[in-house]
């Protein structure tokens, strides 16, 4: 993610900013009667000085359209990007596009009273070379630039699907806003946000601190399950469950905290965390493991409620078991909905054919095979050709990870797993029983190697 901050004017913010998570800071020209407005000799001596510093990066950020007078403000900045901040047409874009073949472009898009105001014009800026849209809202009064009124998040979304540019999100950005524009943020488009009055003090002046604040609150969420496996050398969603079906401990005294350093080291690019009672697991276990990793998590619970995945998002959890043999056939669809409609990765474990007809929006799942039994409480014998049977099946779904979990023990057959086909794999008392995990993924990373 991005972070810009706006209306730079002096050279100690700069050397201030140069030691905050900033990335880029907006210089103002050609924005009369604005607070932070700066001659054309100001804004080139801050641009070297923003340059010498090494810190973030210069935008020239002003509510000129005339090519001739942005060209001259370009050479004689040398501020290669130019953020578009007035009511500029396609057309005027157009003209500016031509005449800076090498800037990059950022267009405002004005958000008042529920919309954006150019919505109608979205193509047509796309069209004439916009390389970047910046969503700002609009003062009740009209005006235009940090206002400082927080951002109309439906009047954002409304739009995304039109848009094909990266996007930054600016008006009022603050560590609460974060929460509003949830969906904005895990848009494969974010590009980041630009604060002004949100990155200051009441007596203006930028704060690190609170920037930092800011950063971490907007940052989107890591990865879900699918792209997780599909990017990982070693595809293993590694579980973290107390006690096995029979009751058999499997932390052996280790705590929630060191098996997921455990797990990371060995390479996990996600986490399962099984919550539910039958097997030792809780609440505060998924609250434990949720604070000690960024890796997505897979919580695994029988749920049955709608309610239920609701609170699992708000604890941490990046995608939901879903147990097709014990749901019924109404259930499960509406489940998966549900999940998605949450941001959650449905993880829908099936052990037969037929299960896989109640499996809507498959692109969109995580669909697994059960090499156990879940019904007899996984207490029988694990069969991995169950896998292998079934891989065709789950593959024809259109499932982009098919993956294949219980009784895999040891690295061997996970290689052989792999092997076939799936593309993924969920592995707990595997692990869990091991004495050596790094030598055990090792030994799968080699054997997999070797099968390729
Ligand atoms: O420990 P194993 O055999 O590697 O299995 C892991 C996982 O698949 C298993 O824990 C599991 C599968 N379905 C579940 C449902 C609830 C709880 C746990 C599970």
């Amino acid at each position: 993610m991005r972070l810009k901050v706006c209306g730079v004017t002096g050279e100690d913010q700069l050397r201030l900013l140069a030691g905050a998570p900033v990335d880029l800071v907006g210089l103002w020209y050609g924005v009369p009667g604005g607070p932070a407005d700066l001659q054309l000799a100001e804004l080139a001596h801050l641009a070297a000085v923003a340059r010498a510093v090494g810190g973030p990066e210069p935008v020239l950020v002003t509510l000129l359209s005339d090519p001739a007078a942005l060209c001259a403000a370009v050479a004689a900045s040398g501020v290669s990007r130019v953020q578009l901040h007035g009511y500029t047409t396609p057309a005027q874009l157009r003209a500016v596009r031509a005449a800076l073949p090498e800037a990059e472009l950022l267009k405002v898009l004005h958000v008042r009273q529920g919309r954006v105001v150019e919505s109608a014009l979205l193509e047509a800026y796309q069209r004439a070379g916009a390389d970047v849209f910046l969503f700002d809202s609009v003062g009740e009064d009209g005006r235009i630039g940090s206002t400082g009124i927080p951002l109309d998040a439906s009047a954002v979304e409304a739009v995304l699907p039109r848009i094909d540019r990266p996007f930054l999100l600016a008006g009022g950005v603050s560590v609460a806003g974060a929460r509003a524009h949830r969906a904005a943020r895990q848009h494969p488009r974010f590009l980041g946000i630009d604060l002004d009055s949100g990155a200051r003090t009441p007596d203006g002046a930028f704060h690190p601190g609170l920037i930092r604040e800011i950063r971490a609150a907007w940052q989107p969420a890591p990865p879900g399950l699918a792209a997780a496996l599909s990017c990982a050398r070693l595809p293993v969603v590694m579980e973290l469950k107390a006690r096995s079906a029979h009751g058999q401990d499997l932390f052996r005294g280790r705590s929630a905290t060191r098996l997921v350093a455990e797990y990371t080291r060995a390479g996990a690019p996600a986490l399962s965390v099984v919550t539910g009672e039958w097997f030792g697991g809780s609440a505060a276990l998924l609250e434990e493991v949720a604070g000690a990793t960024e890796l997505p998590i897979l919580v695994k619970d029988f749920f049955t409620k709608e309610r239920q995945l609701a609170t699992a998002r708000a604890a941490g959890a990046a995608a939901v078991l879903l147990t097709a043999s014990v749901l019924p056939r109404t259930v499960l669809p509406r489940l998966i909905t549900a999940a998605l409609a949450l941001g959650l990765t449905p993880f829908v474990e099936i052990t037969e054919e037929a299960e896989l007809a109640a499996v809507v929006h498959p692109q969109a799942c995580v669909i697994a095979v059960n090499n156990k039994d879940i019904r007899q409480r996984e207490q029988g014998r694990a069969d991995l050709t169950r896998s292998l049977r079934l891989l065709p099946a789950v593959t024809a779904t259109g499932t982009p990870v098919p993956v294949s979990a219980s009784g895999i023990e040891t690295p061997q057959q996970a290689a052989a797993l792999l092997a076939a086909g799936y593309r993924g794999l969920l592995i707990g008392t595997g692990l869990l029983g091991s004495v050596d995990l790094d030598s055990w993924s090792a030994t799968l990373a080699r054997e997999s190697e070797l099968a390729r």
